[in-house]
């Protein structure tokens, strides 16, 4: 079956074996020779795991030499056994998983053959024993009853005894010999005492054939097949998978941990949760003050305390004007706002409702808004109005009712055009458009009370402007405010309108802290929290690597079982696929704790849908990285290397 010709190999210019030809059939087979004498390279070149040689081997007719990864990974399912000095068994896994562990490339476990290699071998009452109880000798039949499960026409045993006492060598032996009765068995041995007189040996000195087998045989394809479908379906790398969580339920559970665990560092990453800490400082504040405290008011003319030292011989005071005009318009589109209202004070307020009349409490101050309750700011070219929503009780309808009503407005408003103050009348018709809130809330003696406004009545700059034209007021510059959207948009307001030389009103300095400590604190978090979601990244890779290098053994006890890189890519998967299936649920059923951790650590919290799903995404997304991590260590596993050869 085998014909070796002219074969040599070198290491490093020397040669393991030197021109050696010989044939070699059914029957039981010795290599022998002195340590260092050429037996394992030999049988390397045999079994096709060193095909880089000189000269020409071959295998039923096939060339060893030109065996593709796929036909060889082929025949080590079907045809060719091996058999190990230290065994090559799945220690964690029972002693029939072991033997069927070939199996798994075929659509159908045949557990019933397994079963009577196992009666034959005499280790049927072991089957369900893990591997790493079992004596040398016992380990070593079931590394045979392994090996029968392939069926093989070639057995291929290296020192197979030399772990072994002299009874459980005997035994082994006895066994190697009746299976050669119908298969080629080549055993590389040092103990000439195991090779009776009808075997046929090989001696090996030193790179050279001392002494071979006198037989001739005459070399033919037969029973030489190979089958291209070999391969491992989905159902039986599930199979695999749930095999190996469970008899490395500890290795399972640590990669599942880390996957979950750099998920979650990962989603505080993206997800800004840390930078977000000081957004809950501002809430506070919104809570105290209200809306309001998010206001800009660009006034025309106030009077300024600035320059005072609480002196009161000094003159405290100094009236402030500025210029306004197209300021209004500037800011009204602006991205950063919310809105932007008139500040027009107005007193003897009267509003007619549906024909009946209505006297509205003045206060004399420009109005105030907290927030919106319904409807919109006033806009456009019709006369337009957000009404109090104290003015909305009054009426005894609701604040949704009282949208799109009719308002005869009378009021007197302020005319300065003398640098006096007189009041003037004017009258309007309007449509009520929104309801505001009126709150105010200030602080008193170190506390806070609220008001609410009952004569904060908002109006469109087209009605603004023709109840002014009614009051003779000459002047064109409207006060307004400016709502921002965020404490950050409000301070860059300010700043640009200081650039401007406008002086603007507001609680700036409450908010210019926040915005500081807000950016101090994204920046520093923002910065770390990159850093722990790379390193969880880098962690998960890490372990992944050292558990791939650890499983090198493993995957070489595969790939001499038949497995090639194809078939462990999709164990891989399937293994990652349950590991990442497994971390999402774990982060799901202790989401609540989490969320304690991240809530005190961060302030931030990652029970809600949107946070759990993008948690899962990225625990898939990581589980990839983890996937190929691990692919790169049974792509460098060489199964000769892995699995220790001859005893050297
Ligand atoms: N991968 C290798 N790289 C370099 N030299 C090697 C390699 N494999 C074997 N050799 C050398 O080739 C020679 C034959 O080695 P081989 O392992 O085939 O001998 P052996 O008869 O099996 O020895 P032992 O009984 O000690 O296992 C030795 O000199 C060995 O050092």
């Amino acid at each position: 079956m085998f014909e070796i010709k002219n074969v040599s190999k070198k290491y490093n210019g020397e040669f393991a074996l030197n021109n050696i030809s010989f044939t070699m059939g059914k029957g039981l087979n010795f290599i022998v020779g002195a340590s260092g004498s050429g037996k394992t390279t030999l049988l390397k070149i045999l079994s096709g795991m060193e095909q880089d040689f000189d000269g020409e081997a071959y295998y039923c007719g096939k060339s060893i030499k030109e065996l593709t990864s796929n036909e060889k990974s082929y025949y080590y399912n079907n045809m060719f056994g091996f058999v190990w000095q230290d065994f090559n068994l799945l220690e964690d896994v029972s002693v029939l998983d072991n033997v069927l562990l070939p199996q798994y490339l075929k659509n159908k476990q045949n557990r019933k053959k397994a079963e009577t290699i196992l009666i034959d071998l005499n280790i049927v009452d072991l089957a369900q024993q893990k591997v790493k109880y079992l004596s040398g000798g016992q380990k070593q039949r079931v590394a045979i009853a392994r090996e029968l499960m392939k069926n093989p026409q070639v057995i291929i045993a290296d020192e197979p005894t030399s772990a072994l006492d002299e009874k459980t060598s005997k035994t082994t032996m006895d066994i190697l010999k009746a299976i050669s009765k119908t298969r080629t068995v080549i055993v590389v041995t040092h103990d000439t005492n195991l090779i009776d007189n009808n075997s046929n040996v090989l001696n090996l000195d030193k790179g050279e054939l001392i002494a071979s087998p006198q037989e001739k045989i005459v070399t033919k394809t037969e029973n030489l097949t190979f089958n291209e479908s070999h391969r491992l379906s989905i159902k039986n790398a599930f199979a695999l998978t749930k095999l190996n969580v469970k008899s490395k339920f500890g290795r399972f559970f640590v990669s599942t941990l880390a996957l979950m665990v750099a998920g979650i560092l990962c989603l505080t990453t993206i997800s800004g949760a840390i930078g977000g800490s000081s957004q809950g400082e501002f809430d506070k504040l919104i809570d105290t003050y209200g809306e309001g405290l998010k206001d800009i008011s660009v006034v025309g003319s106030f009077i300024s305390a600035g320059g005072t030292s609480g002196n009161k011989e000094e003159k405290p005071k100094a009236d402030v004007t500025q210029d306004i005009a197209g300021l209004y318009d500037k800011y009204a589109g602006d991205k950063r706002i919310d809105f932007t209202a008139f500040l027009q004070a107005f007193e003897n307020i009267k509003v007619k409702v549906s024909g009946k009349e209505y006297t509205v409490k003045s206060t004399g101050g420009t109005p105030s808004i907290n927030k919106l309750v319904a409807g919109k700011m006033p806009s456009g070219k019709d006369y337009e109005v957000v009404v109090p929503e104290s003015f909305v009780e009054t009426l005894g309808i609701s604040n949704e009712q009282a949208i799109g009503k009719e308002v005869n407005f009378s009021s007197s408003m302020y005319n300065w055009n003398t640098g006096k103050p007189v009041l003037k009348d004017a009258f309007l018709t309007a449509t009520i458009v929104g309801v505001a809130d009126t709150t105010v809330y200030y602080e008193s003696q170190g506390k806070m009370t609220s008001y609410k406004v009952s004569d904060s009545f908002f109006f469109n700059k087209a009605a603004l402007d023709d109840m002014r034209k009614q009051a003779e007021i000459k002047s064109s510059n409207m006060n307004f405010l400016i709502r921002a959207k965020t404490p950050a948009d409000m301070i860059s307001i300010k700043d640009e309108l200081n650039e401007t030389g406008i002086v603007p009103l507001g609680r700036f300095e409450l908010v210019e802290d926040i915005v500081r400590l807000n950016k101090q604190t994204t920046e520093q978090s923002g910065s770390a929290s990159v850093l722990i979601g790379m390193l969880s990244v880098v962690m998960v890779i890490a372990i992944f690597l050292i558990t791939g290098l650890m499983r090198k053994r493993e995957f070489a006890i595969y790939k001499i079982s038949g497995f090639h890189n194809a078939h462990l890519s999709l164990l891989n998967l399937t293994e990652m696929i349950t590991g990442a299936i497994t971390a999402i649920l774990l982060m799901l059923v202790t989401s609540p704790l989490i969320n304690l951790a991240t809530q005190g650590l961060f302030k931030a919290s990652i029970l809600n849908s949107k946070m759990l799903l993008t948690g899962a995404l990225l625990i898939a997304l990581i589980a990839v990285v983890a996937y190929f991590t691990t692919m790169i260590t049974f792509m460098k596993t060489n199964a000769t290397t892995a699995l220790k050869t001859g005893d050297r």
